[in-house]
């Protein structure tokens, strides 16, 4: 499952700085999601910088997660969809439209983070990501993502950008 290539490393270069996922951030999350069956999955433990109250998980770094993870599903479902090939080809290129978070219970700090995602939807350049994040047995918080293809005005200057769903 958490073998080989994570969604985020098959972004491109030019759009591999995100915060939240991007494996050429050296300050950032550097998330990695990957394929479980038909779900997605990314475990992250937080940082002591991502500490709400002493013993508990910022809120923000939760919602962080969920959008990245969200993302990246998208970019795996969505270029499933228009046939790329997730091992050897760049993924499409996907940004969030809508996030929405649901914190069900105080999320613990020391504990490795599960997150899940189930792709309700992809429907032309829009992909819909339910999840949830869980520490050990506890759900703490539920999320949706709407994910929208990347609008080529969004593109850095020096790439091409891919549009195979437009
Ligand atoms: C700021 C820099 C970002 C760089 C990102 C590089 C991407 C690189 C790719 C790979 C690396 C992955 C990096 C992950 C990034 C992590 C996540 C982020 O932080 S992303 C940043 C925050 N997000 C934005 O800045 C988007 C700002 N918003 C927009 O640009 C537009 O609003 C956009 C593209 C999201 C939609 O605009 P339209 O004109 O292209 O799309 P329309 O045609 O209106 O909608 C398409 C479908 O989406 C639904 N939709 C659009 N907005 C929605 C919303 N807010 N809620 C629900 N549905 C929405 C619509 O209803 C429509 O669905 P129907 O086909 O009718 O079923």
């Amino acid at each position: 499952m958490s073998d080989g290539r994570a969604f985020q490393d098959g972004y491109p270069e030019d759009v591999a700085h995100c915060y939240g996922c991007g494996r050429l951030n050296e300050a950032g999350i550097q998330l990695k999601s990957y394929w479980d069956g038909d779900e997605t999955v990314a475990r992250y433990t937080p940082r002591p910088e991502h500490t709400a109250i002493p013993g508990y998980v910022y809120g923000g770094l939760v919602a962080s997660l969920i959008d990245c993870h969200g993302t990246g599903s998208a970019a795996a479902a969505g270029s499933r969809v228009a046939g790329v090939d997730e091992a050897s080809e760049p993924l499409l290129r996907y940004v969030t439209a809508s996030l929405q978070v649901d914190y069900l219970a105080p999320t613990p700090m020391g504990v490795e983070l599960e997150v899940r995602g189930v792709i309700e939807q992809v429907k032309g350049r829009k992909v819909v990501v339910e999840e949830t994040v869980s520490a050990g047995d506890a759900v703490v918080a539920r999320g949706r993502v709407v994910a929208v293809q990347m609008p080529q005005t969004m593109t850095p200057a020096e790439g091409p950008v891919e549009t195979r769903l437009r």
